[in-house]
């Protein structure tokens, strides 16, 4: 059986390019005898999609043999963690796995923003940090001054602290006996009920998902019987083992501490989501894992192809999509402007983005969207509640007795110094605020109510601009709260086009209006006719812009001539105009609407 006092579980968390994929790499090329050739570069960030942003959407573990100065071999696990606020709770989650987290910090740059802010996740999770100086080759290094950085700002010990360079493979010994040295090995008791914590999953087309866990507690066996917590799904286990750089290794079982996969024909990633616990169903725990959160969609769009007769493949390509991916939901809608489509919820804007990229990358189909909206609950006058994630179905004003928002409960944390900065901006975005902590001299925590409508749009990147990337935003949905929501149709020629109307708080509704006008005007190309370019609130026009009309020259081909002739040409010409007028349509180009969709940030 394994020996717990010799695995090590850890992440790596660094600011953006301080060289944390370089590290890992290194450390799997240090422990393992994978033949630097065959080793892609990265093995962690798997997807291209991924590579290209350079973030981590999934969640990734690897299990390293390494031997070390005492003579043991030891079981190391790194576990790799998204870089999102849309991602926060699987990073938690990974977290949550670890006893140790490794920080890498650039030895010419010193400490940044995501230093802090990941520093300040691994605390939360009480994790070992053992902080990692790296890029000492840089002629700009100055490894003692940033030690020294790491004391006073975040206050751990760091005269020890390895000395590397993660590109040239320096040190890099230094860093895993640091790791064996100082981070405890894991608890738990191998003979008590299992439990184990789903951290990540994935589906593979020929074994079923593939669930990613560690045993906390208890031991995971090949051919027993298990089932998860929450979702209440059972299987019986056909594979279990570890991962390894360049793929799995079976083995019989794992115990408390250890971290590995399973496979159990399991059709849908659903039943398996990330932070459910495993249990044994003979000898079950008695209590679940703490920190369950079902993944929940935050915002809502609609997703329509461009030419409507792909409608077909893009319901097959969101089926795909969602095999792996437990937080995209869909269901089918249809558009007057747009045709059929798809209503798709997604964990926040990222999500959305990433989603809608592998769509047309991954199946080659060109996408339209709709604005992006949260769900409003709405009571009517007959006392039924509806929830509305669509502007499509939002009742008549008529028919509504209270309209109610969402709510998050908002945490940043930052240095003191932006705080002059976040406060101003929460506001303008109606955010009540709660309290300010100081978490030691250099940190402060800001507590805010905010709408969630307000958050999803571009709060995170503007509260990075504005803080200088300093400042960590994490959200929570909180309560629906009362508010004062309207439904704005924007018509064009007097008819609503339904893929452009959206709610929002009254206050809000005016001036994004106004600049869905003013785009729209800008990017509709000229008709024959004059094309009124209108926002409308129930009946009332509360924005105008217009497109002139562009004036075919009928007569040009007609000098001189008698003028009844002339005259039959200009009326022939009002008719015509009057027949696109009656048919109500004004064509506007497909790249106009998706102009007009996406240049709608706030
Ligand atoms: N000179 C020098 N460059 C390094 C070293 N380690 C990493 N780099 C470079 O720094 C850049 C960022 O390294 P990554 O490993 O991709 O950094 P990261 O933290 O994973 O970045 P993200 O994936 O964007 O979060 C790359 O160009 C590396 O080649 C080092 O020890 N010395």
């Amino acid at each position: 059986m394994t020996d717990q006092s010799k695995i090590r579980n850890f992440s790596i968390i660094a600011h953006i390019d301080h060289g944390k994929s370089t590290l890992s790499d290194r450390l799997i090329e240090k422990c393992d005898a994978v033949e630097a050739r065959e080793m892609e570069s990265q093995l962690l960030d798997n997807m291209d999609l991924e590579r290209e942003r350079g973030i981590t959407i999934k969640a990734r573990a690897v299990k390293l043999n390494y031997a070390a100065a005492d003579g043991q071999i030891y079981e190391l696990n790194l576990i790799d963690t998204p870089g999102h606020v849309d991602f926060n709770y699987e990073v938690s989650r990974s977290l949550a796995a670890c006893e140790g987290a490794v920080l890498v910090v650039d030895a010419a740059q010193g400490i940044e923003a995501q230093t802090l802010a990941n520093t300040y996740l691994a605390l939360e999770h009480d994790l070992e940090i053992r902080p990692v100086i790296n890029k000492i080759d840089l002629p700009a290094a100055d490894p003692q001054r940033v030690k020294k950085e790491v004391e006073d700002i975040i206050g751990l010990e760091a005269q020890d602290a390895p000395e590397i360079s993660a590109k040239l493979g320096v040190n890099i010994d230094a860093v895993l006996e640091d790791i064996v040295t100082h981070v405890p090995p894991p608890k738990g008791d191998p003979a008590a009920p299992l439990k184990a914590l789903v951290f990540d999953s994935q589906y593979d087309a020929y074994r079923g998902v593939i669930v990613y866990f560690r045993v906390m507690e208890g031991t995971l066996r090949m051919g027993m019987g298990v089932k998860m917590m929450a979702s209440g799904a059972k299987y019986e286990v056909l594979e279990c083992g570890h991962l390894l750089p360049l793929g799995m290794e079976p083995c019989k079982e794992l115990i408390a501490g250890e971290v590995g996969y399973f496979t159990a024909s399991i059709k849908n990633v659903k039943d398996t989501q990330v932070g459910d616990t495993v249990t044994g169903t003979e000898n079950p725990a008695a209590q679940p894992l703490p920190g369950y959160r079902p993944a929940k969609a935050m915002v809502y769009c609609g997703i329509y192809t461009e030419d409507g007769s792909e409608y077909p493949d893009l319901r097959d390509a969101l089926e795909k999509l969602q095999l792996n991916d437990a937080s995209l939901s869909f269901e089918p809608e249809s558009s007057a402007a747009l045709g059929f489509g798809f209503r798709c919820g997604f964990l926040g804007m990222l999500h959305m983005e990433i989603i809608q990229e592998r769509i047309e990358r991954e199946f080659d189909l060109d996408l339209i969207t709709t604005l992006p909206s949260v769900i409003y609950e709405i009571t009517k006058t007959d006392g039924t509640v509806v929830l509305v994630d669509n502007p499509h179905n939002y009742p008549d004003p008529a028919l509504i007795l209270e309209a109610k928002e969402p709510y998050a409960k908002v945490s940043i944390i930052s240095p003191p110094d932006y705080v002059g900065n976040i406060m101003p901006m929460c506001q303008e975005r109606r955010a009540e605020f709660k309290d300010m902590q100081y978490l030691d001299t250099n940190l402060v925590e800001l507590h805010y109510s905010m709408p969630l409508n307000e958050i999803i749009y571009d709060f995170f990147d503007t509260l990075k601009a504005r803080t200088k990337g300093y400042a960590s935003l994490d959200y929570e949905l909180d309560k629906y709260l009362p508010s004062d929501l309207v439904k704005v149709d924007m018509l064009l020629n007097g008819d609503g086009v339904d893929a452009l109307s959206f709610i929002a708080h009254r206050d809000k509704a005016y001036p994004r209006a106004r600049r869905l006008c003013e785009k729209l005007k800008d990017n509709i190309p000229r008709q024959l006719f004059e094309v009124p370019v209108q926002a409308a609130i129930g009946g009332k026009i509360i924005a105008r812009e217009t497109v002139k009309a562009m004036r075919k020259d009928v007569l040009a081909k007609c000098y001189g001539g008698d003028i009844t002739r002339k005259k039959k040409l200009l009326e022939k010409q009002k008719e015509g105009k009057k027949k696109m007028r009656s048919l109500g349509s004004v064509q506007i180009p497909t790249e106009a609407f998706m102009a007009v969709l996406k240049l709608d940030e706030e």
